[in-house]
């Protein structure tokens, strides 16, 4: 049974990950920006690339050990994706 000491610790570690989450979320933003700077200057209009995603959830499902089964998991990412691909569309769209 857990006490409220146990449920602290536990918090703790929750905080943890979550420090570690948010700074690799930013990380991944700072690369997806890279990638946008790329698409611009190829001259490609959009962020959005079906294929390539497709591809993420493709290997995430495949590399999934649970226990967030992969529905769950693609519903996480879902925001992940659509956030960076707005996020990217702001570089692609800038006016020179
Ligand atoms: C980052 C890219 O752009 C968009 C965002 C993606 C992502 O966040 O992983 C994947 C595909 C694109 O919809 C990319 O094309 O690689």
């Amino acid at each position: 049974m857990n006490t409220h000491a146990d449920i602290k610790s536990l918090r703790d570690q929750v905080d943890e990950i979550n420090f570690k989450i948010l700074e690799l979320l930013n990380r991944r933003a700072e690369i997806v920006l890279q990638i946008g700077e790329n698409k611009r200057h190829i001259g490609r209009s959009h962020a959005f690339d079906a294929k390539r995603e497709e591809e993420i959830f493709e290997y995430l499902s495949k590399n999934n050990m649970g226990p967030f089964d992969n529905k769950m998991i693609e519903n996480i990412f879902r925001q992940i994706l659509d956030e960076s691909t707005k996020l990217q569309e702001l570089i692609i769209k800038l006016e020179y």
